[in-house]
């Protein structure tokens, strides 16, 4: 008699050269991070290479948001370094690009504008004063980013008209119009159905096979380890485990999401 495993095990993509002599796309080193005197990231290690999803897990508070927010500047660094290397030399353009869980696009423009504005960034201050003035070549490439997410269908759609999957895809597009070799994802799941979310992770996976580093804060350790390769967990801001995601064991979650004390000890 064959039996069918009830849960299909989770495919074995290959892991991206990391070994010695790999110069990672970002890496953070001995990061420290506090706000007033309360310390939230402790010394954190972390590189991701061109071509790998690293899944970040850990329970609400343990600073996974901070440890994004650092790299692309929305909270200062105590101490520590964070290197972003590759992507366009030219221009003033952001190294890492992030999308968020609430999604944050403009909903009453186009689709179209709202992905140009990922290129903000590297317009001269004429061009970026209106929308209006996106260029041919802009939107031309703003196109192939929303093709690149499956949307070009609907680049003249308002934003707010979307489903909020699609919108999602839509912030990625935005963020691979930024051109940046690193993209962040802070909980870019948490808000959508699970079909949507397999979507949206199998297009971070398609995007690192084309050379893009990609961290991503997830909610869903069988998502993680569906779609990653490689997943840290990091606990009251340490990273306390990195490992290939086919060896996370459930122990180790349940470790990692164990409840803290009411009283605050720890
Ligand atoms: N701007 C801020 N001012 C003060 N404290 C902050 C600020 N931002 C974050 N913190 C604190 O830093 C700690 C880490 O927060 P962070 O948002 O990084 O956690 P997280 O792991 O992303 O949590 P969650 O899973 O709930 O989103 C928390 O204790 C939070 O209260």
């Amino acid at each position: 008699m064959t039996v069918t495993p009830a849960v299909k095990a989770p495919p074995r993509t290959p892991i991206p050269a990391t070994g010695p002599g790999t110069v990672p796309a970002l890496s953070i080193s001995g990061l420290r991070t506090s706000f007033g005197d309360r310390t939230v990231l402790h010394d954190v290690d972390l590189d991701v290479h061109a071509g790998e999803v690293v899944g970040i897990l850990g329970s609400n508070g343990s600073g996974k948001s901070t440890m994004l927010r650092c790299v692309v500047g929305l909270t200062p660094v105590d101490a520590g370094t964070i290197t972003v290397t590759g992507g366009p030399k030219e221009g003033h353009v952001s190294k890492a690009s992030m999308v968020f869980q609430q999604i944050h696009l403009v909903g009453r423009r186009s689709v179209l504008d709202n992905v140009c504005a990922g290129a903000l960034g590297r317009l001269s201050l004429r061009q970026s004063w209106s929308t209006l003035a996106f260029g041919r070549e802009l939107r031309e490439e703003a196109m192939g980013c929303l093709d690149r997410v499956g949307l070009a269908d609907r680049a003249h759609d308002r934003a707010d008209r979307l489903s909020g999957g699609q919108q999602q895809r839509v912030a990625i597009a935005r963020a691979l119009c930024q051109r940046a070799p690193v993209l962040l994802a802070d909980e870019p799941v948490s808000a959508l159905d699970p079909a949507s979310a397999v979507t949206v992770m199998e297009l971070l996976q398609s995007l690192a096979s084309d050379g893009i580093a990609v961290a991503a804060v997830l909610h869903q350790p069988d998502l993680a380890r569906r779609h990653c390769h490689r997943i840290v967990g990091l606990e009251q801001g340490r990273i306390t485990f990195s490992c290939a995601a086919f060896d996370l064991d459930d122990d180790t979650v349940t470790a990692l999401y164990k409840p803290a004390p009411l009283d605050g000890s720890l």
